[in-house]
């Protein structure tokens, strides 16, 4: 192939791959042969092997054969350290070398991204109050604009949507940008990935790869407390890339300055730019999840024969978090699909025992106490101390009625955290209150409000 043939490929890759992408990714490769259909390319690592192959070489082969050469199939191989020499290539090796390709030497670290979740898109993650702040900082970094907040610092407990959303700004932006280079891993990977590039001997390339990339989203990024080497490695590559204005965004399950045998440098970085919490959902958020779901499985399946106030009940009852409530909903389509009837109040119930009882509150024997001591105004200690006048035994027999009656705990259990009584003691005490609630309205009146605060 001539100098003018390639420079008539190059061009037209330019233009259809972008000039970035092309200078990091095309340009390096080595055209090694071009012989019975089959162009054969070198590149210098095999991560970047993989990259071009997956990204780029249907458009070199289309290229090439735009170009008037005979191409079937493109082929990448990578240089290793010792490369065989190639006779072709030894004859003219500056006709075939791409221009100004910069030098490479040995395998980069194979370091490709976690793979996305084709289903985490905007258009299915529903906001709602606890997440709208999450969700509209999420857009603005997914435009691939310039960098208003470094990094995005995203939080929130299990199951809320923070993988969800840092895959939605990953697929809008290979979209929307492709000529920019997103890289998303979980902090446990940066590790593997780290702890690999350090045994493998290829630091360097390590560094290379991730000062490369133009936005960068580490998921978990707890993951790395207490681990010295890794958070040292994160804080220069984080640091590198705010200095050249790269967007960073960041999950954790909290707020930087909660996250425990962090170093103090990285907390503090962290929270440099916008530190966003997913707030645990709300009836409304939740509802609205499970209609989208619903209408989805139907997109997918065809009807789907529900009750009225199925997923209103499900709203109500499940509130753990969005995974759980999606299990759930899962389970009963497919149960609904195998038994083949309409789903029914009764048979949610059935099939989603397991998941119903464990999504109930649970009330502790301590939380009774505390709240029962609040209500009354004594101190906490006097609730399993032996103080016996009526102001502080009274409440203590109130509590021990409410944790036999709120709680799974056996008479023996509820004396041990009253400060060890006997449960013929706890017996009495409930047996009291039960006596007086009949005739006593304001201890019955108590005793609904107690109940009340404890179930909210
Ligand atoms: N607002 C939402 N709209 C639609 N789906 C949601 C929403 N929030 C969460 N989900 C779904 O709930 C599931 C759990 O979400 P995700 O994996 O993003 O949680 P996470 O916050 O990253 O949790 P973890 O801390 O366990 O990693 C996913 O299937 C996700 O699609």
């Amino acid at each position: 192939m001539t100098n003018d043939t390639w420079g008539q490929v190059r061009d037209g890759l330019i233009k259809a791959v972008g000039q970035n992408n092309f200078v990091t990714w095309i340009e390096p490769l080595r055209l090694i042969d071009l012989d019975g259909g089959i162009a054969r390319f070198e590149a210098p690592t095999k991560f970047m092997r993989d990259w071009v192959m997956r990204h780029f070489g249907e458009h070199i082969r289309a290229h090439l054969a735009q170009s008037g050469q005979t191409v079937d199939r493109v082929e990448f191989l990578v240089s290793g350290p010792r490369p065989v020499p190639i006779a072709r290539v030894a004859e003219a090796p500056a006709r075939n070398r791409l221009p100004s390709a910069p030098p490479r030497t040995g395998e980069e670290a194979d370091l490709p991204g976690a793979p996305l979740d084709p289903r985490f898109t905007f258009d299915s993650f529903v906001v709602g109050k606890p997440n709208e702040l999450a969700h509209a900082a999420a857009r603005r970094v997914a435009e691939g604009g310039t960098t208003t907040f470094n990094p995005l610092f995203l939080y929130g407990g299990v199951g809320l949507g923070k993988t969800h959303l840092m895959h939605a700004i990953a697929h809008e932006l290979r979209t929307g940008r492709p000529d920019l280079r997103v890289l998303y891993l979980s902090a446990e990977q940066f590790m593997y990935r780290f702890i690999q590039a350090l045994r493998e001997k290829q630091i360097m390339d390590f560094k290379e790869m991730f000062r490369a990339v133009d936005v960068l989203m580490v998921d978990d990024v707890q993951f790395i407390a207490g681990k010295d080497s890794t958070q040292e490695e994160f804080f220069h590559t984080f640091n590198a890339l705010v200095d050249q204005n790269k967007q960073i965004v960041i999950s954790a399950d909290r707020a930087p300055g909660e996250i425990k045998d962090l170093e103090e440098r990285i907390k503090s970085r962290l929270q440099c730019g916008l530190v966003v919490d997913l707030h645990p959902t709300d009836y409304e958020l939740r509802l609205g999840i499970l209609q989208q779901k619903a209408e989805a499985y139907r997109a997918r399946h065809g009807g789907l024969e529900m009750a009225d106030g199925i997923l209103e009940f499900l709203a109500h009852r499940i509130t753990t978090n969005v995974r759980v409530l999606e299990g759930a909903l899962t389970r009963l389509f497919a149960f609904a699909s195998l038994v083949g009837r309409e789903i029914t109040l009764d048979l949610a119930q059935d099939c989603l025992a397991d998941i119903l009882r464990a999504s109930e509150r649970k009330i502790t024997i301590e939380e009774i106490q505390r709240k029962v001591a609040e209500h009354y105004n004594i101190r906490l200690s006097d609730m399993i101390g032996p103080k016996r006048m009526r102001t502080i035994a009274r409440p203590r027999q109130i509590a021990m009625y409410l944790a036999k009656n709120m709680t799974t705990r056996s008479l023996p259990e509820i004396g041990r955290r009253f400060g060890g009584r006997d449960h013929t003691t706890i017996m009495h005490g409930i047996r009291k209150i039960e006596e007086l609630k009949g005739s006593d309205s304001q201890l019955s009146e108590d005793l609904s409000l107690l109940r009340r605060l404890l179930e909210s």
